[in-house]
């Protein structure tokens, strides 16, 4: 299986336009711009092209402010500045925000009215946030941090096509006629589920949103979501624009505030009947303790991960060593299925670390709303000073720093790309997640150990295989316990194609026709058959 050029690889939907917005006069090697572009990180930063619209909470179609008044600050990546004050919600604004979402399900229109009709809304609101795309990204990255390219060219219109394909699902779902032993007409109705409480990181504030909103919407449920206390911007824009394209009031609801307080009231919350929750494993079990002593609520759980990104000794390493540079440093480096473990066949170990850290060197990292940037800041402090922990385990166990390894500018939380050769498997950078633009590299001799080693981790979301070899494909497509292989390609994300993890990166899938049932029951019923032509 001859491996297609990384053009060809990242042709498609999410890839494609990475591909396009960051290949283009920035391409490495050889690209324009200056190592780590230590000038433009310094600059004064770049007024942000959108104004702060929406800061309370938005509960019952009304933005409110917290009952206790009490607000916090959301903070620019690039200074540590304050953009705006927040709304704080917490247990009371979660009650008030859980009463309204029961009551539009139990008595209002929603779940009533024809699926052909909540199609549309959602069909109307794809085409509001398309419409305002530029505000929206500005408004993302600004609180986020990610290159404004990348907001506005990938993630707003993944969002878009997120809310089209399930809006698309939202006539398509039915129940079955089940041949039972008797006399008996047997169908199952799938039913929404009721009140699904959301929990989204702020690695990417719209991409979760619409993993989430988007099939409880589809199915006819309400919502209560909580964003994450760093990003609380764009999920406020977005749901006013819901409301807009028809939402009925109490439909969509969104509480800012912090995990312990508003989180964990709407994971106790005995009026809430589904939880799903992307973030931390740390957290993820808190929440599922939380669900299972309250009211048992069933719980999706997207989760940390360890990826391995397996090069093969048939590889072509200009083109494994430019996809595994994507696979880790896309996003910051914060991405739950980066491909942070990366395993390199020891025929083409030594090529791969030269090119792997010329093209961490040549990574252009600056203020996300510069044209042409590929990194921007990590998203907080708390963030920056675990990954430089992070990099200092690294020199002090003994891998080898082949590049990088430090802030970048003295101010906001920019990182420079860092790569790591002479990885062993029981070093910390090779066993937790860092959430940074580090890059770690193992050296390995045969297949079976490569699985192995692999497979070796509490950690099962994703992977990635670099190999022209359709048997060696084959193999380890089946051998690797994770979520999603991706085959000479990564982060490809069409709506589409499920995700979810193995073993300690959670439960459940999400996007594709499987996130559907995380939002609906399964009604049996059974009616006796008088005198039936045929069973
Ligand atoms: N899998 C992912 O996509 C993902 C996303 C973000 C962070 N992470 C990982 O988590 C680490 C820590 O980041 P973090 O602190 O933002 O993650 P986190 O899991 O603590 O936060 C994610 C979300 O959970 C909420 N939360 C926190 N504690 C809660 C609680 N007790 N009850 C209910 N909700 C709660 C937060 O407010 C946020 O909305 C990162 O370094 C990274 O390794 C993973």
């Amino acid at each position: 299986m001859a491996a297609p050029r990384i053009s060809s690889l990242l042709s498609r939907s999410f890839s494609s336009r990475i591909s396009s917005v960051f290949r283009g006069k920035n391409s490495v090697p050889g690209g324009g711009i200056c190592r780590f572009s230590t000038a433009a990180a310094l600059d004064e930063p770049i007024k942000p092209p959108v104004s702060v619209e929406h800061t309370q909470l938005l509960i019952n179609g009304q933005f409110v402010d917290a009952v206790s008044g009490k607000t916090f600050p959301t903070l620019d990546p690039r200074t540590g500045e304050v953009i705006a004050h927040v709304a704080e919600g917490d247990a009371e604004d979660i009650n008030i925000a859980v009463a309204a979402a029961r009551k539009a399900f139990d008595e209002g229109p929603w779940p009533r009215m024809t699926a052909y009709e909540r199609q549309r809304i959602i069909l109307r609101f794809a085409d509001l946030v398309e419409k305002h795309n530029d505000e929206i990204a500005a408004l993302e990255t600004w609180d986020n941090g990610k290159p404004y390219e990348q907001s506005a060219k990938i993630e707003i219109p993944m969002f878009v096509r997120l809310m089209r394909y399930y809006a698309g699902w939202a006539d398509k779902i039915h129940g079955m006629t089940v041949p039972a032993d008797g006399p008996l007409h047997v169908q199952t109705l799938h039913e929404p589920i009721g009140v699904a409480g959301q929990i989204i990181p702020w690695n990417f504030p719209l991409l979760m949103y619409a993993w989430k909103v988007g099939p409880a919407l589809a199915c006819g449920n309400s919502i209560v979501l909580k964003t994450a206390e760093q990003t609380p911007l764009s999920a406020l824009y977005v749901s006013k624009l819901l409301h807009e394209a028809g939402v009925p009031s109490g439909v969509m609801n969104v509480v800012s505030g912090f995990g312990p307080t508003a989180g964990a009231a709407l994971c106790s919350h005995m009026g809430v009947d589904k939880l799903a929750f992307t973030g931390s494993t740390e957290t993820g079990k808190v929440i599922l303790e939380l669900a299972a002593k309250s009211n048992l609520k069933p719980v999706t759980l997207e989760l940390g991960g360890k990826s391995p990104f397996i090069v093969c000794e048939d590889a072509d390493v200009d083109q494994a060593a430019e996809l595994a540079h994507f696979a880790l440093f896309f996003n910051q480096g914060q991405c739950c299925c980066a491909g942070s473990r990366t395993y390199v066949h020891e025929k083409v170990y030594d090529e791969f670390v030269e090119k792997a850290s010329a093209l961490a060197m040549k990574r252009s990292v600056g203020d996300p709303f510069k044209e042409g940037m590929q990194q921007g800041p990590q998203i907080d402090q708390d963030q920056f000073n675990k990954i430089l922990g992070y990099i200092k385990s690294g020199v002090e166990s003994g891998a080898n720093l082949e590049t990088g390894g430090d802030r970048l500018g003295g101010k906001g939380y920019y990182i420079k790309p860092t790569v790591f050769s002479g990885v062993q498997d029981n070093m910390a950078i090779a066993k937790e997640e860092i959430f940074g633009p580090v890059q770690s590299i193992l050296k390995y001799k045969d297949l079976d150990e490569v699985i192995r080693r692999a497979n070796n981790t509490r950690f099962g979301l994703a992977a990635g295989v670099f190999t022209q070899n359709i048997d060696t494909a084959n193999t380890l497509m089946r051998a690797l316990r994770v979520g999603t292989v991706w085959i000479n390609c990564f982060d490809t994300f069409d709506a589409a194609i499920p995700f979810g993890g193995y073993k300690m990166s959670g439960n459940g899938r999400e996007k594709g026709e499987y996130s559907l049932k995380n939002y609906l029951q399964v009604k049996a019923v059974v009616t006796p058959l008088k005198n039936p032509a045929w069973l």
